[in-house]
């Protein structure tokens, strides 16, 4: 075969390369090779930017991921920036990545386990059916794909723990479509439609062809329908080309129809896939920047603790993959620190303005004393002038009356300004009572916020508020809801053996453990003093129980540092099932005489109570 010439057959043979040779597919390889193959000589710098802006003109766009890469890479070339294309670069050719064929032993033990494991939105049922879709692959090519797709699938939906395998929850996230075809909707969307109205593809792929074909096609009038206009609500034209896409869809009647309606239907896939991707770099755009703006405010804040806890607390929730109530409690915590903030600048104002007022007053009245005083002072020694060169008693008595009068005035002036003194201080002290008062409204209000200053846990207010969404929903969904009572064993006597503050940093450390152990739907609050309370939805009795095992044994492997001593913190808890009509305080108290049993019994305990 002739070497290639055309710079765009040369990055196709180089990719070749990569493959035929298991090159790892870098920048540097791909430089390397092309010259290799070009049999041009390999002298640019670090970043040979003419040879990158050539390549970038040949790379192929053939799918919506490489087209996306391949701008960036455009876009840093166009700014200028060699680190950010390098790393364009680096990932668009980790696109091309050979993957080593699996071998089945290890693909059947790897199913095994995810079968065994427990996922959010994958049920044994769910399991099952999408295992016998499948099972419908008539070639063992195909098979080892989509078998390969579908155990990836469940290895990366995120691990429930709490949920028992087998528990059909309602609110469960539906598994992603386990049939090989592109999947263009983002993981988190709910793909299957309700159980009543799905048509159910196991007994189909055993029957005839046509009826499979049937449920294909109501399967992709649903996806056309219903799910592309409920993911892009804010795409009107792409939902009205969907619903294009379904009346074609319905009227398609013949073979021809059909294959000229997939063509479409590919570069549509195609298109949405551009949207999902374009969409996930605004999201990742718009975290960006509440990050930047996090940072801003923390350096804004000099010396409030509240405020640099709060932000802090912020931080970690960005920091983590978008969920709605992740977002939902930022959107909140974000609001109070925006409130103190304000509150803060108004008491700052308030007390330089007043400040201002006292110390100008308190300068003109000194000018002012001084001035009469030095008059007094010229005054009385003219006065004495002429007393000395006085030649009788008549003029003495005379200069004695002016004596008198400036004297007089002096005195005068001292009480004036004794009054105004008394005055200015007395406009102090109201000052200082206003900016009291002030501070009281302001504490009044961090009371009334959601969170616990100190842990940054919920507090009362917040348990409420979430308690009654939760179980609204736990109501909607028939599912369980958990709440534990927890309290630190033995808290009076590291507060007396290291002081308040370690006690207080001890409330912290239990407080940063428990919250990196939960999942984000579960809810921190504390309930006053060394009690916490924990509210896991979706979960029964003996899953919170195990939920709170697990945390017991993180508490003992996290040591808690007091004056640089190891301290090992315990708790004791109580944790019941909520009982639907049940009101918050009822369920708080059954746990509450669960926790009080496992401090009677020897502490270091977790007891369960259940409803009756
Ligand atoms: N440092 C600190 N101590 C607190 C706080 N709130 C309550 N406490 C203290 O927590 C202690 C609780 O003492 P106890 O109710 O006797 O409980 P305990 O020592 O943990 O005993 P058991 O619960 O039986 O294990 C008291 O000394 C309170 O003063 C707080 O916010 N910070």
């Amino acid at each position: 075969m002739p070497a290639p010439t055309q710079p765009s057959e040369i990055a196709r043979e180089v990719l070749r390369l990569f493959a035929a040779r298991r090159i790892p597919p870098t920048p540097d390889n791909f430089r390397t090779l092309y010259h290799e193959v070009a049999g041009t000589p390999d002298d640019e710098g670090p970043f040979p930017e003419k040879f990158v802006k050539a390549l970038a003109r040949q790379i192929p766009r053939d799918t919506a991921e490489r087209t996306r890469l391949a701008r960036q890479l455009d876009q840093a070339l166009a700014e200028g920036n060699p680190e950010a294309g390098n790393q364009a670069l680096a990932q668009y050719l980790a696109s091309f990545k050979v993957e080593q064929p699996q071998a089945w032993n290890e693909l059947i033990s790897n199913l095994l386990r995810q079968w065994e494991a427990r996922q959010i939105g994958w049920t044994t049922a769910r399991k099952r059916e999408s295992l016998d879709r499948v099972f419908t692959a008539n070639d063992p090519a195909t098979l080892y794909a989509r078998l390969h797709g579908l155990v990836r699938s469940w290895a990366q939906a995120p691990k429930d723990p709490e949920s028992a395998p087998g528990r059909d929850s309602p609110a469960a996230i539906a598994p992603p479509s386990a049939l090989g075809a592109t999947t263009t909707t983002p993981a988190t969307a709910p793909l299957t439609p309700p159980a009543a109205t799905a048509p159910d593809i196991r007994h189909v792929a055993a029957g005839e062809a046509g009826d499979l074909l049937t449920s294909l096609r109501e399967l992709l009038l649903l996806a056309l329908e219903s799910v592309v206009p409920a993911l892009l609500a804010d795409q009107p034209e792409v939902s009205r080309d969907a619903a294009g896409f379904a009346r074609a869809v319905k009227a398609a009647s013949s073979p021809d129809d059909l294959q000229t309606l997939a063509i479409q239907l590919r570069k549509f896939a195609y298109r949405l896939e551009m949207t999902a991707g374009d969409r996930a770099e605004v999201n990742a755009g718009l975290l960006n920047l509440l990050r930047l703006l996090l940072e801003n405010i923390d350096q804004l804040v000099i010396d409030d603790l509240w405020l640099h806890g709060q932000i802090e607390v912020l931080r970690e929730i960005v920091g983590k993959p978008a969920n709605v109530r992740l977002i939902d409690d930022a959107e909140r915590r974000l609001k109070e620190v925006i409130y103190k903030q304000s509150q803060l600048k108004h008491n700052h104002s308030e007390a330089q303005r007043s400040l201002k007022e006292m110390l100008a007053g308190f300068v003109d009245h000194l000018a002012s004393f001084a001035e009469t005083t030095s008059t007094y002072h010229d005054r009385i020694g003219e006065c004495a002038d002429k007393i000395s060169a006085a030649r009788d008693i008549t003029e003495i008595s005379g200069v004695l009356g002016e004596v008198m009068r400036e004297s007089l005035a002096m005195r005068d002036e001292a009480r004036r300004s004794r009054d105004e003194l008394q005055a200015t201080r007395e406009r102090a002290r109201e000052a200082e009572a206003r900016m009291n008062e002030l501070q009281q409204q302001l504490d009044e209000t961090s009371r009334l916020m959601r969170h616990d200053q100190l842990t940054g846990a919920l507090n009362r207010r917040g348990l409420e508020e979430t308690f009654d969404k939760e179980s609204a929903r736990a109501r909607r969904h028939g599912s369980p809801l958990s709440l534990a009572l927890l309290d630190l064993d033995n808290f009076k006597q590291l507060n007396d053996r290291h002081g308040h503050k370690t006690g207080d940093d001890a409330l912290i450390h239990l407080a940063t453990i428990v919250r990196q152990n939960l999942r984000p739907q579960d809810t921190l609050a504390r309930h006053g003093g060394e009690e916490f309370i924990l509210l896991y939805p979706d979960t029964n009795l003996e899953q919170a129980q195990t939920a709170l095992v697990r945390l017991q044994r993180e508490l003992t492997r996290n040591f808690f540092l007091a004056d640089e001593n190891r301290v090992l913190i315990t708790f004791s808890a109580g944790v019941t099932e909520w009982n639907p009509q049940e009101s918050m305080d009822a369920v708080i108290k059954r746990a509450d005489d669960a926790m009080y049993q496992a401090k009677q019994t020897g502490k270091n305990k977790v007891i369960a109570n259940p409803a009756t």
